[in-house]
């Protein structure tokens, strides 16, 4: 409807709208308010007036300046489309209004989409109804890939078409619009070109259809590429490839994306070139129009007609000035964004090279390890193969040192084998001789044997009397101690001896109630104060009396014999007995401070013991155990306890337990006089141990010290045991003198019960009564074995000579004659008795046999002992040891 050319180009219409006089038509007609543009002289005027009407209504407006810039500004450009679609959808607004449309449907939803979004190009194209309106609109219309030419738009005059970038640079026009905003990044198509030129860098043949199962992330749009499909590209490319395949694939890629950079920036730099030269000739150009321009413009001062032309021209130049400001512009923002590109590049660049050169710099290090590794090696090798040498040449050396050692060495040799050769021969020579002086030898030896047999026979025979000798001896042995036996039985198996003490310092020995002491054993007691005839002495015979003067060697001397006995395998029992302070103790054990001298019987008997013993260590082996015994008020307890429970002992009348009738007491095992010394102190001292202030615990109990013996016989394996019981007995003082009460009286009376006990036994044992009560004391229980039979019993029983202790002494006197006059009640009634001179020279007779025997026993070991020597010159150790088990067998034999 507006004055508009039939066909216009894009400038007529460009130049109508700058021209103003459309725009105000248009708007007058629309908003339907009249402007009087028509006054208005200047294009710009109108155009302001237009702007102003289009403020009133509220559309977008745009700058009078934008129309000038036209389409070569997208910016300028679309505020201008942007407020004529306003006007145009204000204009339908309108129309619907009056008149209501056939499809309100369509007719809202366009309405609403172009209210929502007034400036929205793509609508624009679609709707029909603006066809014929801004034709020149086409041109920015958001490009699609299908549609878009790669090549120049052939409608655009040439000159534009050279100011445009070319279609294969990285922004060409077609992109400059996106959704109308002005797109940054790289075209589809370049994407893809460089997708392509990227694979045919990698070598890979990848495939961009959908079917494909390796997809390039370069096939899309950089933009959606992530980091993920990346590595999964990456893995596709080299997951199944060897790490050395990766590096020298990853290698030859830098490589090969650094010669296409490279290509790139020589090429971006030859575009550079060519637009610069392009831009020169532009500014020429444009110092031409400049120059036209004013030439023009002198011209148009002459003609009116002409200048309207010039202007118009003018005004063409103009707008081709400013097109050609806004390529150059646009060139130089391309310029420096490829060189901020290339400066990109250049650090990637740098980095690769970088990296390369650390690698290469790495490699070169291996390299060089390497090559000093290989020169250590080959020195090495060189040191080794030179001292190889050395040495090969060194063995060589020895070997035929060694040669000229083995000839010299096989020289000597020859010689020696000569000299030995010689030497055997006079080897052989000495051998025949040395032959001959042994036959002679041997000739010897055989006379020298025949001899040696013959005083070996006669040396038998000596041997074998020697045998007879032997068991004869045993016999002999065997007679001697029954005869020895007998001797003692003769004797009296119960001796009583009475031991009378001296005067004790302090006491007065002017009175002694000891009148008279007789050589046989006799005794006469009496109280000196009494008056002569009132009271007669009494008198009393013992087997011995030792008086004060006697010493403790002679009262054992009487002892000694039934020591003997013990070790021959038979019981004896030596008590001591007496009032306390009577001598108990000092004849059995002697004084506290004893020497050899003052020993009591206990000592010199288990030293006689041990003697014999030893003297007997041929013929028996003797072992010798001591028990140590205390019997306080009728309990039994051990002396030689070794822990600290000193219990009551149990007495077991046992006699096939070896004699030992207190088994569980200890027993403790002897080899010396010593040591039963030893135990003796404990003993004393453990009897120690009960005694109170007030009384002595000696005086107040028995004490048995028991020796037991054991022998074997060395030629028969015999056995025989002995025992020999050391009794101290409590002080025999009566009770009723002593006048004691509680616990004294109660130990006077044990003590006088078991003394008692023992009297009667011993009385029983002496008058061979059917019945001994041995049960009625723990002593006579104890001392069973050892009371009777054949066993012998010594007492010693102690007196004191003063006139205090008289009545004490004639109670034990009478005491012990009891006993005594048993054994010797018929001897000392008839003195003279013919049985008693038969016994006596019976007594001698064996005394001499018994001294016979033993002459016949020295001579036989002397003896033996010769031949021993004799034949220890003669034969070896072990051919006599033999001959010796030969004869004791045949001593077996015969014996049995
Ligand atoms: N033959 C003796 N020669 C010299 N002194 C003696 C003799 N006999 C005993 N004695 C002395 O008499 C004192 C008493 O002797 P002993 O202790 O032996 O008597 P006891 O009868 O054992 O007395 P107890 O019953 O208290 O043990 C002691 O000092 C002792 O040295």
């Amino acid at each position: 409807p507006f004055n508009v050319p039939s066909n216009p180009s894009e400038e007529d219409l460009w130049l109508i709208l700058q021209d103003g006089r459309v725009l105000c038509d248009l708007i007058s007609k629309i908003s339907g308010v009249e402007y009087n543009f028509h006054n208005l002289p200047l294009p710009c005027d109108r155009v302001n007036m237009f702007l102003s009407a289009a403020a009133d209504m509220k559309l977008p407006l745009f700058e009078a300046t934008d129309l000038d810039e036209g389409c070569y500004s997208s910016s300028s450009c679309k505020r201008i489309i942007d407020c004529l679609l306003s006007l145009k959808n204000f204009q339908e607004m309108n129309e619907l209004k009056e008149k209501p449309s056939n499809s309100p449907t369509d007719s809202r939803q366009h309405r609403s989409e172009h209210l929502e979004n007034p400036g929205k190009l793509v609508d624009c194209s679609e709707n029909g109804t603006q066809k014929g309106h801004l034709q020149p609109r086409r041109r920015w219309k958001i490009p699609s890939h299908e549609n878009t030419p790669l090549t120049a738009d052939p409608g655009l005059p040439s000159e534009q078409q050279s100011a445009l970038p070319p279609m294969n640079s990285v922004y060409g026009p077609d992109s400059l619009i996106t959704d109308g905003q002005p797109q940054t990044g790289p075209s589809p198509q370049h994407l893809q070109q460089i997708n392509k030129k990227f694979h045919d860098i990698l070598g890979i043949n990848m495939k961009t259809d959908s079917n494909s199962e390796v997809e390039s992330p370069l096939g899309k749009n950089l933009e959606n590429v992530s980091m993920q499909s990346l590595s999964g590209f990456v893995t596709a490319v080299f997951g199944n490839k060897q790490q050395d395949d990766v590096a020298r694939h990853v290698g030859n890629m830098l490589r090969k994306v650094l010669e296409e950079l490279e290509r790139c920036f020589t090429s971006q730099n030859q575009k550079v070139t060519k637009l610069k030269s392009m831009l020169k000739e532009h500014i020429n150009r444009e110092n031409k129009l400049a120059s036209r321009a004013m030439l023009l413009e002198t011209l148009a001062t002459g003609a009116g007609e002409e200048v309207k032309l010039l202007s118009r021209h003018l005004q063409q130049i103009k707008i081709e000035y400013k097109r050609a400001e806004d390529d150059k512009e646009m060139k130089e923002a391309m310029i420096e964004s490829m060189q901020k590109e290339k400066s990109e590049c250049e650090v990637a660049l740098e980095n690769l090279k970088r990296e390369l050169e650390e690698v290469v710099k790495a490699d070169q290090e291996r390299f060089r390890h390497l090559e000093s590794e290989k020169i250590e090696l080959e020195q090495t090798l060189k040191a080794k193969i030179h001292e190889k040498q050395t040495l090969l040449q060194e063995s060589d050396k020895k070997i035929q040192e060694l040669e000229a050692v083995i000839a010299l060495e096989m020289e000597t040799i020859k010689r020696k084998c000569e000299q030995y050769g010689y030497f055997i021969n006079f080897q052989h020579q000495l051998l025949k001789d040395v032959k001959w002086v042994l036959h002679s030898l041997k000739q010897e030896v055989l006379f020298l044997k025949n001899g040696y047999e013959e005083d070996l026979k006669a040396l038998e025979g000596q041997l074998c009397g020697l045998v007879h000798a032997a068991v004869s001896y045993h016999r002999v042995l065997a007679e001697n101690r029954l005869l020895y036996n007998e001797v003692q039985d003769l004797k009296g198996n119960i001796r009583v001896y009475c031991r009378i003490r001296p005067f004790l310092l302090g006491q007065s020995t002017k009175h002694s109630t000891v009148e008279y002491v007789g050589e046989n054993g006799d005794i006469l007691i009496c109280n000196p104060l009494k008056q002569q005839g009132k009271e007669v002495a009494k008198a009393f015979t013992f087997n011995k009396i030792f008086k004060p003067s006697s010493t403790q060697e002679e009262v054992f001397r009487d002892t000694r014999p039934l020591i003997r006995s013990v070790l021959d395998g038979f019981n004896v029992c030596i008590f001591a007995y007496g009032q306390t302070g009577s001598g108990k103790t000092y004849t059995m054990s002697g004084p506290s401070s004893s020497s050899d001298k003052d020993w009591g019987v206990n000592y010199r008997a288990l030293n006689d013991l041990f003697e014999i013993s030893r003297s007997r260590k041929d013929v028996i082996n003797y072992e010798v155990g001591v028990q140590m015994i205390e019997i306080y008020n009728e309990q039994v307890r051990d002396l030689l306890f070794i822990d600290s429970s000193n219990r009551r002992l149990e007495i077991r009348n046992n006699s096939q337990l070896n004699g030992v009738n207190v088994p569980d007491a200890s027993m403790l095992p002897v080899n010396s006089t010593f040591d039963v010394f030893h135990l003796m102190k404990i003993g004393q001292k453990n009897r120690a141990i009960g005694a109170t202030a007030l009384n002595e615990r000696s005086s107040r109990s028995h004490s048995v010290l028991t020796v037991h013996v054991r022998g074997t016989e060395l030629s028969s394996g015999a056995i025989l045991h002995g025992c020999l019981h050391l009794v101290d007995l409590a002080g025999s003082e009566r009770v009723d003198r002593s006048e004691a009460t509680g616990d004294r009286l109660k130990e006077a009376q044990h003590i006088n019960r078991s003394l008692s006990a023992l009297g009667d036994v011993i009385a029983a044992l002496a008058q061979r009564s059917s019945h001994v009560p041995y049960r009625n004391s723990k002593l006579t229980q104890l001392l069973q074995d050892s009371l009777g039979g054949q066993a012998k019993t010594l007492m010693f029983v102690h007196i004191s000579p003063d006139i205090d202790s008289y009545g004490e002494t004639l109670s034990t006197l009478k005491f012990a004659q009891r006993v005594a006059s048993v054994e010797l009640g018929a001897a000392k009634s008839n003195k003279e008795s013919k049985e008693l001179r038969d016994l006596k020279e019976q007594v001698a007779s064996l005394k001499e046999l018994v001294s016979k025997k033993d002459m016949e026993i020295d001579r036989l070991l002397k003896g033996k002992s010769r031949i021993k020597g004799i034949s220890g010159s003669l034969f070896s150790e072990s051919y006599l040891d033999m001959q010796d088990q030969r004869l004791r067998r045949q001593t077996l034999d015969s014996k049995q």
